[in-house]
C-alpha cells in the first residue's frame, strides 16, 4: 500500500485543498446542533424573535457552508482518485506490454485483466473514500464528543458508554461480511467463466445441441452465487437494524436521564434535542470509520496484486543493440542447436538446427503439439532459448534491440486477432503505410475482392472479426503480415481456411513479390510447403526429417505417410484449380 502512495505525491496540493474544504464543512456542520440547543435554551425563553431569526439564519448559513464544502471536497477527491488511478493503469499497461511471454504465462491473462480492471477500481474507490470520509468521520466522532462535553458531560458519558458496544458489533458483523463477500466474489468469477465459455463457444454449443447441458451448468453456478449472496447480505443486513436499535436505546437513555436532569434543573430541553442529533452523527461516524478499515483491507490485497506486476522484472525490455557490425556471408536466419522448455512444461523443442539464406523458405510440418509454433515464438524472442542460440544475419537475437528485432517480421499467428476497427487499421496496425501499400498487400493476400465487397478500407471489422468468414479473416491477417514488405515472413497455419485455389494463388504471389524475404511457413497441408527449399518434420519437439519434398518422401516415413494421404486429394484439387 505504502509503495503505491508515490502515485498520490503529485496530487498532494489538490488533496490538501480538498481535505481543508472537507474539514471546514464538517466543523461547521458540528456547530449546527450546538446553535440549535442555544436557540431553544437561551433565546426562546427571552422571547427575542429577532435574535431567534438571526441565529436561525446563522444555522442556514452553516448548513450552506457545510453543503458547499462537502460538495467541493467530494469533487476534488473524485478528480484525484480518477487521475491517480489513470496513472497506475497506464504504468500497469506499460509493464504488461513489456512482460515476457513466460511472465504472462505465470500470471495468466485473466488475472492480468482483473488486476488492470477490478484491482485498480478498488484502489480508485479507496483513494476517493479516504479523502471523502477519512477526515470527516474522525472529525465528526471526536468533534461530536467534544461539542457534547461542552453542553452536558453527564449525557456525553451515556453516549460514549454505548460506543464500544456499537463498535464491537459493527466490527464483527463487517468482518464476517467481508469474508462472505470474498466467497461471493469467487462464485461470481465462476459464473463469469461459464458465461464467457458460453459466449465464446456459442456456435459449437448449438452445433452439438448442448444448449440444455449448458443451461443446467449455468443454473448451477447462478444458484450457487444467489445462495452465497443471500448469506452475505443477510449477515450484513444485521447492521442497520442493530444500529437502529442501539440508536433508539441510546436516545431513550438520553431522554430518560435528560428528563431527570431537566426536572432537577441540571440540564435544559434544547440540549437533549441537540444530543439526539449528535448521537446520530457520532454513530454514523463510527460506522464510516469501520467502512474505511474494511475498504483499506480490500485495497491492501489489491495493491499487493498490482505491485506484484509493477515489480516484475522486465526481461525483454528495450535495449541498445549489442553489436557494431553484421558478419559477412552469415545465414539470414539460423537456429544453432536450440533447445527450449516452457516454465510450466516439459521440453517443447530439442536440438533444432537449421540455417536459411535470405529469400529461402522453410516449411514446417508435424502433429499438434510437436513444437512448430514454438520455433516462431523463439525466433521473435517471445521466449529466450534454454540452450543454443537463434541468430539473424549472424547476430544472436538477444543482441538486437527488441523493437529492431520485431520490425523485421511480418507474421500471422495461429488464431491471430482482428480488432474492432476498420479494415484499413487492421492491416496497417499503427505502421506508417499508405493506402496504396495496404491495397497492394491485400491484393497479394487475395483479400482485395472481398474488401471491395465489404465497402473498401473503411469498412468496419467487428470484435475478433466476427463479421467475417474464416477465410476472409485469414486473408486480412495475411495482408497485415505482407504489408510493409517484411524481411522475414512467418506464417503459422495461416491458410488452413483458404480453398486450394486461393492458397495456390497466394503462394504464387508470395513467391513473386516476397522473393527477398526469408519465409517460415507452418502448415498442415503438404501442398502449402512442398515447394520450399527446406522442409522440417517435427515430432514431439524433435526434428525427424529435414530436406526437400522429394528427399523427405524418400527418407522420412512420417512425411511420406502424410504426403501419400494428402497428395492424392490435395494435388488433384490444386491441379483442377
Ligand atoms: N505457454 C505455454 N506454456 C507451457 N507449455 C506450452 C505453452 N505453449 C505451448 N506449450 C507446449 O509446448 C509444446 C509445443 O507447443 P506448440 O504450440 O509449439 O505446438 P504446435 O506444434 O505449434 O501445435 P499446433 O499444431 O497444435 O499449434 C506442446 O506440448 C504445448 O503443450
Amino acid at each position: 500500500m505504502k509503495r503505491l502512495a508515490v502515485y498520490l505525491k503529485p496530487f498532494l496540493p489538490r488533496m490538501g485543498m480538498g481535505i481543508s474544504f472537507k474539514a471546514v464543512g464538517t466543523l461547521v456542520e458540528l456547530a449546527i446542533p450546538w446553535i440549535l440547543s442555544y436557540i431553544i435554551d437561551d433565546l426562546i425563553p427571552l422571547k427575542e424573535i429577532r435574535l431567534v431569526c438571526l441565529w436561525g439564519g446563522l444555522m442556514i448559513v452553516c448548513s450552506l457552508i457545510a453543503w458547499g464544502g462537502n460538495i467541493t471536497a467530494n469533487r476534488m477527491a473524485s478528480a484525484v482518485a480518477r487521475d491517480c488511478t489513470r496513472q497506475i493503469r497506464h504504468d500497469l499497461f506499460q509493464k504488461i506490454s513489456y512482460l515476457s511471454e513466460s511472465r504472462v504465462d505465470a500470471f495468466t491473462i485473466p488475472s492480468l485483466i482483473s488486476r488492470m480492471t477490478s484491482d485498480t477500481y478498488v484502489l480508485h474507490q479507496t483513494v476517493g473514500m479516504i479523502q471523502r470520509i477519512g477526515i470527516r468521520a474522525p472529525l465528526l466522532l471526536f468533534g461530536g464528543i467534544i461539542v457534547s462535553l461542552t453542553m452536558d458531560p453527564m449525557l456525553t458519558l451515556i453516549m460514549v458508554a454505548s460506543l464500544p458496544i456499537v463498535g464491537v458489533i459493527v466490527f464483527y458483523v463487517s468482518r464476517k461480511g467481508a469474508k462472505l463477500f470474498k466467497i461471493v466474489q469467487k462464485a461470481s468469477d465462476s459464473m463469469l467463466r461459464v458465461v464467457r465459455e458460453n459466449a465464446v463457444g456459442v456456435r459449437v454449443i448449438k452445433a452439438l445441441s448442448k444448449s440444455d447441458y449448458e443451461r443446467a451448468r449455468f443454473k448451477k453456478v447462478n444458484d450457487d452465487l444467489t445462495e452465497k449472496e443471500r448469506t452475505a447480505e443477510s449477515t450484513m443486513a444485521l447492521i442497520n437494524p442493530v444500529m437502529s436499535l442501539l440508536l433508539n436505546l441510546g436516545i431513550v437513555a438520553v431522554i430518560t436521564v435528560g428528563a431527570v436532569r431537566v426536572n432537577n434543573g441540571t440540564s435544559e430541553i434544547g440540549k437533549i434535542i441537540a444530543f439526539m442529533n449528535l448521537y446520530t452523527i457520532v454513530l454514523n461516524a463510527l460506522m464510516a470509520i469501520n467502512r474505511i478499515f474494511m475498504m483499506l483491507s480490500r485495497a491492501s490485497a489489491s495493491s499487493a496484486r498490482v505491485l506484484e506486476v509493477l515489480d516484475t522484472p522486465v526481461e525483454l525490455f528495450e535495449t541498445e543493440p549489442h553489436f557494431s557490425f553484421l558478419p559477412k556471408d552469415a545465414p539470414h536466419v539460423e537456429f544453432d542447436h536450440v533447445t527450449f522448455r516452457y516454465a510450466r512444461g516439459s521440453f517443447a523443442v530439442r536440438n533444432i538446427d537449421f540455417a536459411l539464406k535470405r529469400g529461402e523458405t522453410l516449411g514446417i510440418i508435424g502433429a499438434t503439439g510437436a513444437g512448430k509454433s514454438t520455433i516462431i515464438r523463439l525466433l521473435m524472442r517471445y521466449y529466450d532459448v534454454s540452450e543454443g542460440s537463434v541468430k539473424i544475419d549472424g547476430v544472436d537475437i538477444r543482441d538486437y534491440a527488441t523493437s529492431d528485432l520485431r520490425a523485421k517480421f511480418g507474421v500471422v499467428f495461429q488464431n491471430d486477432t482482428l480488432f474492432k476497427d476498420t479494415i484499413r487499421e487492421n492491416i496497417r496496425l499503427g505502421r506508417n503505410l499508405t493506402d496504396e501499400q495496404l491495397l497492394e498487400a491485400a491484393r497479394r493476400a487475395q483479400a482485395l475482392e472481398f474488401i471491395e465487397e465489404q465497402g473498401g478500407l473503411d469498412a468496419p471489422v467487428a470484435i475478433k472479426g466476427a463479421n467475417l468468414s474464416g477465410g476472409q479473416k485469414q486473408r486480412l491477417l495475411l495482408a497485415r503480415a505482407l504489408a510493409g514488405d517484411p524481411d522475414i515472413l512467418l506464417l503459422d497455419d495461416s491458410s488452413s481456411a483458404l480453398d486450394y485455389r486461393t492458397d495456390a494463388k497466394l503462394r504464387e504471389e508470395i513467391r513473386l513479390h516476397c522473393a527477398d524475404a526469408t519465409k517460415i511457413i507452418i502448415a498442415q497441408r503438404i501442398s502449402s510447403i512442398m515447394h520450399a527449399e527446406k522442409i522440417m518434420v517435427l515430432e514431439n519437439g524433435n526434428v525427424i526429417g529435414m530436406g526437400t519434398h522429394e528427399e523427405l518422401m524418400e527418407t522420412c516415413p512420417l512425411y511420406r505417410e502424410i504426403g501419400e494421404s494428402q497428395i492424392g486429394e490435395g494435388l488433384a484439387k490444386e491441379v483442377r484449380a
